[in-house]
């Protein structure tokens, strides 16, 4: 029999994108002759419809596309499985409609619903009693729904839906369809993406074929269907604990059919020992999910592009990175004319001249909106795109990026040239528009004016955060004006480990409507960065790989870094894993710490546990206020979607004193 499986990117009521991508994706199908489509896990609706799961007209609204999506199904010899909301008496059930030449045969309902993490079923969804069936009716036609066996040119298939397999053996809804007779278990997934994380759903899928001695066929959903998440697109295809098919994740694409044939006459033997997958190279993951979720967030939101506040520090030159490399792995994936269409920016005189001549047509000269009389380094810096950076031509992806993509530095008597210089080469480098103006100006206005108010002079010694506070306030405007005047999206440039601690100054740095890295720990993003100038070829991150975290924000003498203000990265990194990932109490992390770490006094370790617990449970209300951001890593701190804490709290007073 020949499997598929169609990874589908898919949007939460998008209904006319939805149905475009899954009738794509039968046609294909049909095309290549598949006798079985597996589609992913409520595909129809979108798998994040929160809320509106709970609403009766949106289930009845799937009902009636799915009408359209059978007469799609023409082929005697092709089932297809598609996901789609089924509510009945006020429940929602989780299913697979299996249909097979315009005919339902069935809905395959999930038994065991994904609450943990960024998952929130159970909130939304009833789990099916296994071992149980029911039946519904829909404009005068009876269907069946539940755990069901279906039969498909000789072969019994069931269905795990994407959490049912995450289950332990015991619960497993294959345990029970084994017996059954069933010798295929298909499974549509929507399985967020996490680093490292295909290595699990591999190990997964690949016992589940040996220890059931089934085929399985496995189908992820794809993109950043709707905001925060990105899914990975895997297809899986095994038999008896080998691997038939795998392929590439992450696609540009908006559906990624892969299929494979398999003999269900012929018997295979059963592989005990698993092949291992090649370790995830983690930086080349991430970078591949971070260009596709900026790529669909920027599409799917309407956006002209972005605008980012530019400091020449690894956060905000890392997001600049990702926005170029949004662009050359989607140009590479789709090629120049169907990214430039996709990315929905571009006109057809654009398309048509970057595909015949590598470059866009005629871009003005971009003249600098800023200037100052305040010294050398505050000029505008705005290379027309088709002239030069250095004494070299614009590459045509780093024309595409000008397009997309502006920044602004703006400095203080506080900013070093290192820091302007940084931020002006990877500007450049990835071929962004690149503004620099100073704000003393402001920062002088604002705190003139306090300063009258309040009758006295606020000074370094008695004023210290409220005069850091004022600069980082004082960038958001512009910034902000930049990102209106060409309705571009602005990036904020929030860390993991600064949300941790509450660095940052609220409607200051924060300010921004995407957050794409702020699930990411510092001392990866450092790491990241060497790994990106070497392996990427960014030349212009020379320089920020040579610099120690700073926010600038006091007097330069006074040699403010981040780490100096806090702790080191790697150790405030593990604190925060310890302490929300592993979930221990201040004790256990301390001793875990104690036991990992021998170049720290053991009084300074206990130091850095008390600030970190302090800071941590000050700073809540700023999680609650960072701008939506992605899913990248194992956790994050967003309390929208990981991670939740009060607001208020005891900040851990007794735990810490007992320390
Ligand atoms: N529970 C609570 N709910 C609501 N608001 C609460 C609150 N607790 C304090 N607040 C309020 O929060 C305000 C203070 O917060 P906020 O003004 O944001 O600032 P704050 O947290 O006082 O200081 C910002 C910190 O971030 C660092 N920073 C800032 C900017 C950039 C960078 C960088 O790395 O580049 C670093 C800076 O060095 C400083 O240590 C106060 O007005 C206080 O009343
Ligand atoms: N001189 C500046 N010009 C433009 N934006 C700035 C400047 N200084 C700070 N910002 C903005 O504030 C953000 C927060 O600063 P922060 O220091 O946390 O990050 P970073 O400068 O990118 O990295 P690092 O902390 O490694 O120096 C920056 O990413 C940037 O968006
Ligand atoms: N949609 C789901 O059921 C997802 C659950 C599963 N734990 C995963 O992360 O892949």
């Amino acid at each position: 029999m020949r499997l598929a499986g169609a990874a589908l990117n898919q949007t939460p009521i998008d209904w006319q994108n939805n149905l475009r991508n899954i009738q794509e994706a039968i046609q294909q199908a049909q095309d290549a002759q598949v006798e079985l489509l597996c589609l992913p896990e409520l595909c129809l609706t979108g798998y994040g419809c929160e809320d509106l799961f709970l609403h009766d007209w949106l289930s009845e609204a799937a009902l009636g596309y799915l009408q359209q999506v059978r007469q799609w199904c023409t082929d005697p010899n092709m089932v297809v499985c598609v996901g789609l909301p089924v509510r009945l008496s006020g429940q929602t059930y989780n299913t697979a409609c299996v249909i097979r030449n315009r005919e339902v045969l069935g809905f395959a309902a999930k038994q065991f619903l994904a609450n943990d993490g960024v998952h929130y079923e159970p909130r939304f969804f009833t789990s099916w009693r296994p071992g149980t069936t029911g039946t519904f009716s829909y404009q005068g036609e009876e269907y069946t729904i539940g755990d069901l066996v279906f039969e498909h040119l000789g072969v019994r298939f069931g269905f795990e839906i994407c959490e049912d397999a995450w289950r332990p053996a015991a619960d497993r809804p294959a345990g029970r369809l084994k017996p059954r007779g069933v010798q295929l278990i298909v499974n549509p997934s929507a399985s967020h993406f996490a680093m490292s994380k295909t290595d699990v759903r591999y190990q997964l899928v690949l016992k589940g074929s040996r220890d059931y001695q089934v085929t399985y066929l496995y189908a992820n959903l794809l993109g950043n269907e709707a905001g925060r998440i990105t899914y990975d697109g895997e297809i899986l295809i095994a038999r008896n604990g080998q691997l038939i098919k795998r392929n590439q994740l992450l696609s540009f694409k908006n559906v990624d059919l892969e299929y494979a044939d398999v003999d269900f006459s012929r018997e295979t033997a059963v592989t005990q020992e698993i092949t291992p997958l090649p370790t995830p190279d983690e930086y080349r993951e991430l970078n591949q999910a971070l260009s596709l979720a900026l790529f669909d967030y920027l599409r799917k939101a309407r956006s002209k592009g972005f605008v980012l506040s530019l400091s020449g520090g690894a956060d905000s030159c890392m997001c600049a990175v990702g926005v170029a490399e949004m662009v050359r792995l989607g140009v590479q994936e789709l090629g120049v004319e169907e990214f430039m269409r996709k990315a929905g920016n571009f006109s057809d005189d654009d398309i048509r001249v970057a595909v015949a001549q590598g470059q866009l047509p005629g871009a003005a000269p971009i003249e600098a909106a800023a200037t100052s009389d305040a010294g050398t380094r505050v000029q505008a810096v705005s290379h027309p795109a088709e002239q030069v950076t250095g004494h070299e031509r614009l590459t045509l992806n780093q024309q595409l990026t000008r397009r997309l993509l502006t920044c602004a530095y703006q400095g203080t008597v506080n900013s070093s040239d290192d820091t302007y210089l940084s931020a002006k080469e990877v500007a450049e480098n990835v071929g962004a528009v690149f503004f620099s103006w100073d704000i003393d100006q402001e920062v002088k206005g604002y705190t003139h004016k306090i300063e009258q108010a309040l009758g006295r002079e606020l000074t370094w010694k008695t004023d210290d955060l409220t005069l850091q506070n004022i600069q980082a306030r004082v960038r958001a405007p512009s910034i902000w004006m930049l990102a209106n005047v060409q309705n571009c999206l602005l990036i904020t440039t929030s860390n993991r480990s600064e949300a941790a601690v509450g660095y940052c100054t609220m409607d200051g740095d924060t300010a921004g409507s995407i957050s794409p890295i702020a699930g990411v720990d510092k001392a990866f993003v450092k790491q990241w960065l060497v790994w990106a100038e070497a392996e990427l070829g960014y030349p212009g991150l020379h320089r920020v790989n040579n610099l120690a975290p700073t926010a600038e924000l006091r007097p330069l003498e006074d040699k403010q870094t981040d780490e100096r203000d806090l702790m080191p990265y790697p150790l405030l990194n593990r604190i925060e894993r310890l302490a929300f990932y592993e979930r221990l109490s201040p004790q256990q992390v301390l001793e875990r710490l104690g036991a990992e770490v021998d170049n720290v006094e053991a009084e300074q370790l206990k130091t850095y546990v008390q600030r970190f617990y302090q800071l941590w449970s000050r700073n809540q209300w700023k999680r609650e206020r960072y701008a939506p951001s992605f899913h990248l890593d194992d956790y994050n701190l967003d309390p929208r979607s990981w991670l939740r804490f009060p607001i208020l709290s005891g900040g851990f007073a007794d735990e810490l004193k007992a320390l």
